[in-house]
């Protein structure tokens, strides 16, 4: 394989903003705006990692409070009202509605798998006693370490 795959993890210095497919096939100055308009997409792009990531630390802390109060995943009437929300912003905004509840409901349901997996792990901890800790890097388990099951942070976090 020589070009690396998307799976493979690179860190951010290793992005060349100037990659492209086109390189020596369309006339200099054409790339060069391309380039230029490619610049504000790789910012925008970052803003929506950086945004979306923290999205996911607020909703954590819902899933977290469910778990704990054992309350649904899920609720319907409020996905309603921001899907109708979204709709409404996305057309003041000249996007397309559909596009922008498309992109909410796939954010939600990626939430609602997140709240599944914090439940069903805070069941566990509550049947068996044991803090299962998932490394820093989210890949591995490390063990149990020497806190309550009442801990806020769902034993996800460390
Ligand atoms: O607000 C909640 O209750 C959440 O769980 C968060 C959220 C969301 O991602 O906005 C996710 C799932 C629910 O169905 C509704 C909303």
């Amino acid at each position: 394989m020589t070009e690396p795959s998307h799976a493979e993890h690179l860190s951010v210095e290793d992005f060349d903003p100037a990659a492209s497919s086109l390189t020596g096939a369309v006339d200099p100055a054409v790339m060069a705006e391309l380039l230029s308009i490619r610049s504000s997409i790789d910012n925008f792009d970052a803003t929506l990692v950086y945004l979306l990531a923290e999205r996911f630390k607020a909703t954590q802390r819902v899933g977290i409070l469910k778990a704990k109060h054992q309350l649904p995943p899920a609720d319907p009437s409020r996905e309603k009202a921001q899907i109708q929300r979204l709709r409404a912003l996305a057309e003041s905004a000249h996007l397309d509605p559909a596009f922008a509840e498309k992109f909410l409901n796939f954010i939600i349901s990626e939430v609602i798998h997140h709240h599944q997996a914090i439940s069903e792990s805070h069941s566990a901890v509550a049947a068996t006693g044991v803090v299962p800790v998932v490394s820093r890097d989210g890949q591995g388990f490390v063990g149990a370490p020497d806190v309550s099951p009442e801990t806020d942070d769902g034993g996800t976090t460390r």
